[in-house]
């Protein structure tokens, strides 16, 4: 006979993880899913379109929707990288307002801030690189934040050290809607092998490369091969704006490429769980930014 404590109702929600560039919505994002699905590097934007991580806890599927930083836009990339964090919070259970704690208010904050003082859905605050704070400070930013926001909650945590991560994950569970769930149990992101295994790629862009380089690249998958031997034959082109950046991609006597070449290969082997052989090409178009095609291809839309 069931008694009512072994009944466990399913729950299953989506969380909104929004922020300003660089505050560690990715990094939160992997840790709470506790595998790496989306990618990270220190410079800014890296984060281009909506990306559904799966995390379970308990009962509770929980769908969180890591959106690009917002930022005030200049480029047309920029304008459908910002869209794309707004529109990631469009049907959310749940807001999660990530704020690098260390950086406090300042840049793209307050405007940040300001937009979600007038959303209906539930909000959550979270305080992230405690690692790196004082605490008095810590405090002091959750006081001011709380009260331009009727957050529910504040969270502490330092999304790199996982310190915080797991209470703050068992309240967003609880704080999910009964219902089933939504994808298969061992499922942990929406993205397709292939968009994931270009965002690996262009990953190494970020880490490899200096300044603005990544930030006019783009990747497109080619051809992706399954062979009978088991491993998997991909073909990526690396798409820049300029000549210059090409020869900057390549590098001396291709020294470059090859080195992102084999870290990417390296990732994404991981990824499949198969042996991969990598190919890259690197393609010089001046005005990709304004290719329509080229924005599908990476999951954003196109804005006028
Ligand atoms: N010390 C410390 N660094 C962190 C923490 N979380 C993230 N970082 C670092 O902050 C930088 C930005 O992290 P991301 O996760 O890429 O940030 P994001 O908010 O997704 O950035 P965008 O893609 O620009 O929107 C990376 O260098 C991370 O390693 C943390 O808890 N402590």
């Amino acid at each position: 006979m069931m008694d009512e404590t072994t009944i466990e109702i399913t729950r299953c929600g989506a969380v909104a993880v929004v922020g300003a560039p660089n505050a560690g919505k990715s990094t939160l994002v992997n840790a709470l899913v506790g595998q790496k699905v989306a990618i990270v590097s220190a410079k800014v934007q890296t984060t281009r379109q909506r990306l559904v991580g799966i995390a379970v806890a308990g009962q509770a599927q929980l769908l969180l929707v890591d959106t690009p930083g917002i930022f005030r836009p200049r480029r047309r990339l920029d304008r459908a990288m910002v869209k794309a964090a707004w529109d990631g919070t469009d049907d959310a259970d749940l807001i999660a307002l990530v704020i690098d704690a260390k950086a406090g208010l300042k840049g793209e904050v307050p405007a940040i801030v300001e937009a979600l003082a007038n959303r209906r859905e539930r909000k959550y605050l979270i305080l992230n690189k405690v690692d790196i704070c004082v605490k008095e400070k810590l405090l002091v930013l959750a006081q001011e934040l709380n009260a331009r926001v009727a957050f529910e909650e504040t969270f502490f945590v330092s999304a790199s050290t996982g310190d915080g991560v797991a209470g703050l994950k068992a309240a967003l569970a609880a704080a999910m809607p009964a219902g089933p769930w939504h994808y298969p149990e061992d499922q942990l992101s929406d993205a397709t092998t292939r968009l994931m295994a270009s965002e690996l790629t262009r990953e190494q862009l970020y880490l490899q490369l200096h300044a603005e380089l990544p930030y006019s690249a783009t990747i497109e998958t080619e051809k992706w091969e399954e062979r009978r031997d088991g491993s998997t034959a991909i073909h990526q082109q690396i798409i820049v704006e300029r000549d210059s950046q090409k020869a900057i991609v390549l590098g001396k006597g291709g020294l470059r490429i090859r080195e992102i070449g084999a870290a990417a290969r390296a990732a994404i082997s991981e990824l499949t769980g198969r042996p991969v052989h990598l190919f890259l090409h690197v393609k010089v178009k001046p005005d990709w930014g304004d290719d329509r095609s080229l924005y599908s291809a990476v999951g954003l839309d196109f804005v006028d």
